[in-house]
């Protein structure tokens, strides 16, 4: 048996990162069957992926503020591995995996998965992939997120872009995008909205503190953004 929230007034009326993603996801029952023991690290026998030094950049921002579609022109530039968090969970549901339904109810209503499930799936694809320099786009959405991937994988992000982008375009972007997502809709558009907000914000805002945030206009178009990125990634890959 598991329990669902379906309002999402808890996230509004409570200021305390970790209760907040737990109202977030809404799946206490669901997150308490996932493992919460550190996963091994070792790839081949041999070497731990901590060990192989990874260069990871976390892409955040708003639904629709562009990160898909500059990760995209970033791959074909500089030759980053692209693991979209959405996509991973969007795949998961398609393969029919356990708790398929529940991560399609909590993406629908703009809810945030619990870590344990997304963190593993990233880590699956960065320690199978042959790359050594990842662009994380979409995750992590909330502290609770943030601190999972710090504990389970051992690594923090070199880098973090934020595409800053008013909510008036976001929404337009999200409506025109035409790709069958089940939450490209208005009422899911306007829950992300806050969800971000209120759940992705602090993120950024840590990131800023530490440092390593680069925060990136995202109005305009899609090369004069990505010629605002370009030279975030030129500078270590002398393009
Ligand atoms: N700079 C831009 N100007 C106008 N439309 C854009 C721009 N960048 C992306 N789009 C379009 O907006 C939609 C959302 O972009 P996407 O990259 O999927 O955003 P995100 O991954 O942040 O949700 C897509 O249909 C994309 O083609
Ligand atoms: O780390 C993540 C990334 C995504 N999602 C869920 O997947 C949805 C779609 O995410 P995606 O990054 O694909 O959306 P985008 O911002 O690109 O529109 C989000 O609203 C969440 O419900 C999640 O729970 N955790
Ligand atoms: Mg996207």
């Amino acid at each position: 048996m598991w329990r669902r929230v379906t309002s999402l007034s808890p996230v509004m009326s409570t200021s305390k990162p970790t209760s907040l993603d737990q109202a977030a996801s809404g799946f206490k029952i669901w997150r308490s069957s996932f493992s919460t023991e550190t996963p091994t690290l070792v790839k081949d026998g041999t070497t731990s992926f901590k060990e192989r030094n990874p260069f990871i950049t976390f892409v955040l921002g708003g639904p629709g503020s562009g990160k898909g579609t500059q990760c995209q022109k970033i791959v074909e530039t500089f030759g980053f591995k692209h693991l979209s968090a959405g996509e991973l969970l969007r795949r998961e549901i398609e393969s029919n995996s356990e708790h398929w339904s529940q991560m399609l109810n909590t993406i629908k209503e703009g809810r945030i998965v619990p870590s344990e499930v997304t963190v593993r799936l990233i880590q699956q694809e960065m320690e199978s992939s042959d790359s050594n320099k990842f662009l994380i786009d979409g995750f992590p959405r909330t502290e609770e997120n943030r601190i999972a991937f710090e504990q389970l994988i051992g690594l923090e992000p070199n880098v973090v872009l934020f595409f800053d982008c008013p909510e008036e375009e976001m929404v337009k972007r999200v409506l025109n995008r035409n790709q069958g997502r089940v939450d490209d809709n208005i009422d899911t558009v306007k829950k992300r909205l806050k969800v971000f907000e209120i759940l992705n914000l602090p993120v950024i805002d840590y990131y800023s503190k530490r440092g390593k945030l680069c925060k990136i206009n995202a109005v305009g178009t899609e090369d004069e953004i990505f010629e605002k990125v370009r030279p975030i990634f030129s500078a270590c890959a002398g393009k």
